[in-house]
């Protein structure tokens, strides 16, 4: 597992936006071949969307091969409600892009048979030859799309009963108001989570400390679900300095000691990941996934 740290809020949204569109533009999606991205909502990657907004409008990204699928979205609520999964995707991201609605997945809340939506759900997924990336948020007890503490790692997209804290939380977008935060959600499985090739994770906020630690500092365990990644081969955290404030000062030594040690065998000058956030990002000399995995010796 990797885990980059930064600075703050708004250098972790420019980290992996960049990381991101390096791996579409690496991978070169093509009709027949597109690039399948997992999305989440929720504050953590709005400005991972509003990078990609802007990488659409400086024609550094093209969405037209790109196939979405989110994470989840609340039973119940209509489709165009102002808080549903589906509002916040269109006024966040897809209606500022050139996304093709027929690419774009969000699972139906009002569908007649909401177990059959999230089988079909499953089955869309796997036609497109699974998920590429999955880009995810946490909540503050370490859940992963709606898969509150409890839920099985091997769990598939499902409905799922709200945590109260999970309502509580979410209650600061209904007028703060509990009994009009929606009691269920459809989401994404664990296991649908981890079948992804890669995982992509943000964590941002004190708040978020405790459950960055459990994540990194402890074992796999249901209660924290995130902690799943670490089964996973392919995971990367992105975090601010502020998530940081329970690991323990060796992990985070370590992580950034990790960083520097690529700088010091590819070039800072070439790859730019170097623990100084004022240098960082520059997208021309930003690593690509190429880059990162087949380091070439400088000497
Ligand atoms: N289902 C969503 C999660 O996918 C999201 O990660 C979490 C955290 O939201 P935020 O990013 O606003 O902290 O909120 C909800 O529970």
């Amino acid at each position: 597992m990797r885990l980059i740290i930064r600075k703050d809020y708004d250098a972790v949204s420019d980290h992996m936006a960049n990381y991101i569109k390096n791996r579409i533009l690496e991978f070169n999606p093509t009709l027949d071949k597109p690039f399948v991205l997992g999305l989440p909502t929720g504050s953590s990657p709005v400005g991972v969307y509003k990078n990609f907004v802007k990488y659409y409008q400086n024609g550094e990204l093209s969405f037209k091969n790109v196939v979405t699928f989110n994470m989840d979205e609340y039973v119940g609520l209509p489709r165009d409600h102002p808080e549903s999964y589906h509002s916040f995707m269109w006024h966040n991201l897809f209606k500022f892009i050139d996304i093709l609605p027929k690419n774009v997945h969000i699972l139906d809340g009002n569908a007649e048979n909401l177990e059959e939506e999230c089988k079909n759900f499953e089955e869309k997924m796997k036609s497109y030859g699974g998920v590429e990336l999955f880009l995810g948020g946490i909540g503050p007890d370490g859940h992963i799309a709606f898969n509150e503490p409890g839920s099985s790692l091997a769990s598939r997209t499902r409905a799922k009963t709200l945590a109260y804290d999970t309502i509580l939380a979410n209650s600061r977008f209904f007028d703060n108001n509990i009994n009009k935060v929606p009691r269920m959600a459809l989401t994404v499985g664990v296991g649908t989570v981890m079948d992804a090739r890669e995982v992509a994770v943000i964590i941002t906020g004190a708040h978020k400390a405790p459950a960055l630690a459990k994540c990194i500092e402890e074992g796999v365990n249901h209660m924290w679900t995130v902690s799943a990644i670490q089964l996973h081969p392919n995971a990367l955290i992105v975090c601010d300095e502020d998530a940081t404030l329970e690991l323990h000062v060796k992990t985070v030594k370590y992580f950034k000691s990790i960083e520097l040690v690529i700088d010091d065998l590819v070039g800072a000058e070439n790859v730019g990941l170097q623990g100084n956030v004022k240098r960082y990002p520059t997208p021309e000399v930003t690593p690509t996934r190429e880059a990162f995995y087949n380091l070439p010796f400088k000497k």
